[in-house]
């Protein structure tokens, strides 16, 4: 590595002497050199004999005259220095002509002459001790050089560690250039996320600013709201303190309500026992007569109602002399009605008397309401009516009555459930008013009791109904129904009873109390009677069954009346369906209706005659379904 003249480190380890010896070669070509430039080669090889030392020393002393003086002053080859060359083998003739040429020391002295080899050893032995001289100065020379290299050395070991050491460090860095550029690369990266954050601060920031405003802003609002609050808060304390004050009142007054309820529920049963003793005082069948106005208005000469009082009518009927010699005769006929109604008399006017049934039957009595009398003497005027108000006819005034109370009377616990059928009986055979289906798919029906004793009827249209209008919408089916068959069958209405039932089912469950009944509301068939001669085929048929079903119902009634063991409901199938309307459970109501005119005259008395005998019948005391 260094450039430094460095010798051989073998060859400085050498023994001292050889060292020597060696060392003083190259000295002493130096010095022969100096010493003697133009000699020629062959004075040096001979130092270089492979003779033995002591015999090269004998050789310098015993034999100078070949010229072998120089070669005395090598003290020992060396191998590795020395080699002898061609010139050593020269022959000892030239050699000797050459010392004898040369000068001794070569100094240019005097040459000694041949014989001299006193002069000429001294010469030599000056020349060795100068020689010795400059080998001693020579080698402390080397010495210090020595010195020097191993400084030199020791400077370059240290230099090349210092250099391995910044190699190290250089390639230290290295690595941490690397990892800078990666590090630069990082914050390049870093420098762009910085950017896109910084744009995203001042984005936020501005939004920041926009948010401290609304803060600003409702946190002014906030400190209304405070003070809103905190004025409420003084409000609603008191309000508070009234509140609890009220709630104390309410539950007082819960208290007083609760008491006033069973006194208003005791009321109620007190008012039902008095109104059912009402009833009964009034007869649980009652007859109320009606009398259909003249087309032009006004009464007929032969039907005279009391003035006194609304409950008798009289019939009176002059009769001609047979034999012309006495005056024409009148006879009349008295009769007496739980109430008799003129042709003046409004619907209004005879709901009113009926409402009060209509009332048990809410109570829990069956109730049964009869219209009886010959064709066209106003039946279906006085149950349905007419689709005005005014003109109204019983049984929606009754159905009206029913919802109204029922609602009134839920405020007491009472819960109401109706259920509606229509039904028409024509020939002794039942048909279904509330028939929607195909004509050609109409049911037969069969009248059955129940376990419980209740009547229903197979196949029939049972619908439960909540409100008055539905009721409405069923009576104007059944209208609809009766006028089909009609048109099939002319004035087939007059000949068949029609007979809506409402059956209202009452639970009270607070005071775990119900009740059950039946409202009945029938338009019996014409009852005019007809001559057994003019009555033929079909219409024969048709009188056969409604005289027979009304001579029943008659007997029915007189049977309940005396109290006899077998009431013959079954006898027609308008009692049988009615028995539980008819029975001791029941209220019954029959209007006779009758027309005013004169030619009328004989139905009307059979008309009031049926009547009065219902009138007279006492049926046994109704008891209330209240279980
Ligand atoms: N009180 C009355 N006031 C005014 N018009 C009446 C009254 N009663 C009946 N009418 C009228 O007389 C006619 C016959 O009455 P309605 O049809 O009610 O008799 P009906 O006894 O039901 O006959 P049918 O047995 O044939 O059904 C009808 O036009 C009806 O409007």
């Amino acid at each position: 590595m260094s450039r430094l003249p460095v010798m051989s480190t073998k060859r400085v380890l050498t023994s001292s002497s050889s060292e020597n010896s060696q060392e003083m070669a190259p000295m002493q070509k130096k010095m022969r050199k100096e010493q003697d430039p133009h000699k020629p080669q062959a004075a040096a090889t001979i130092i270089g004999d492979k003779r033995p030392p002591a015999a090269a020393a004998r050789a310098s002393l015993y034999r100078p005259v070949r010229g072998a003086g120089a070669a005395t002053v090598a003290a020992a080859p060396s191998r590795g220095v020395l080699r002898p060359t061609a010139a050593s083998t020269a022959p000892k003739a030239s050699n000797t002509k050459n010392a004898a040429a040369t000068k001794p020391g070569g100094t240019g002295a005097t040459r000694r002459q041949p014989w001299d080899l006193k002069g000429k050893v001294s010469d030599m032995e000056g020349k060795i001790r100068t020689y010795q001289t400059k080998f001693k100065s020579v080698n402390e020379e080397n010495e210090a050089l020595k010195g020097s290299v191993a400084q030199s050395q020791t400077k370059v070991a240290e230099l090349e560690r210092e250099v391995q050491s910044q190699k190290r460090k250089i390639s230290e860095y290295e690595g941490e250039l690397k990892k800078l550029s990666g590090v630069e690369k990082e914050l390049e990266k870093e420098q762009s996320e910085k950017n896109v954050l910084q744009k995203e601060l001042s984005n936020l920031e501005q939004k920041y600013k926009v948010i401290e405003t609304l803060r600003d802003s409702q946190e002014t609002e906030l400190q209304t709201l405070k003070m809103k609050l905190s004025a409420q808060e003084s409000t609603l304390a008191r309000l508070q303190a009234t509140l609890k004050e009220t709630e104390e009142e309410v539950s007082s007054l819960k208290e007083m309500v609760a008491e006033q309820k069973d006194e208003l529920h005791a009321g109620e049963m007190e008012r039902r026992r008095l109104h059912n003793t009402i009833q009964e005082l009034k007869g649980n069948i009652r007859v109320f007569c009606r009398v259909r106005p003249l087309e032009d208005g006004g009464l007929s000469k032969h039907i005279q109602l009391a003035a006194s009082d609304n409950k008798s009518i009289m019939l009176a009927k002059s009769e001609e002399s047979h034999t012309g010699k006495s005056a024409d005769t009148q006879k009349n006929y008295h009769f007496s009605f739980d109430r008799v109604f003129g042709p003046q008399s409004s619907q209004q006017e005879i709901f009113d008397e009926i409402s009060l049934l209509v009332q048990s039957a809410l109570d829990g009595y069956n109730v049964c309401c009869f219209a009886y009398g010959q064709t066209g003497s106003g039946k279906t005027y006085t149950m349905e009516g007419e689709e005005i108000d005014d003109t109204r006819g019983v049984i929606p005034r009754a159905v009206q009555q029913i919802f109204k109370a029922g609602d009134k009377l839920q405020s007491q616990g009472w819960e109401f459930t109706f259920t509606a059928s229509f039904v028409e009986i024509y020939n002794e055979t039942l048909r279904d008013l509330l028939y929607k289906g195909k004509a050609s798919k109409r049911p037969e029906h069969e009248i059955r009791k129940t376990a419980n004793n209740e009547v229903s009827v197979t196949n029939l249209t049972y619908e439960k109904v909540y409100t008055e209008d539905q009721v409405l919408g069923l009576i104007a089916l059944a209208k609809q129904n009766r006028s089909t068959a009609m048109t099939a069958q002319n004035d087939r209405s007059s000949r068949s009873h029609s007979v809506f039932q409402l059956q209202i089912e009452g639970v009270n469950a607070g005071r775990d109390i119900k009740c059950k009944s039946t409202l009945c509301l029938v338009d019996l068939a014409g009852s005019e009677r007809m001559l057994k001669s003019q009555s033929q085929g079909e219409r024969f048929k048709e009188m056969t069954c409604i005289n027979s079903s009304l001579s029943n119902l008659g007997i029915v009634i007189t049977s309940l009346a005396n109290k006899e063991s077998h009431i013959p409901y079954r006898n027609s199938k308008l009692t049988y369906l009615l028995q539980n309307c008819l029975g001791g459970n029941s209220k019954t109501l029959m209007f006779v209706n009758i027309s005013p005119e004169p030619d009328s005259f004989g139905e009307t008395l059979n008309s009031l005659r049926f009547a009065s005998k219902v009138n007279d019948c006492v049926i046994g005391t109704a008891s209330s379904n209240k279980k």
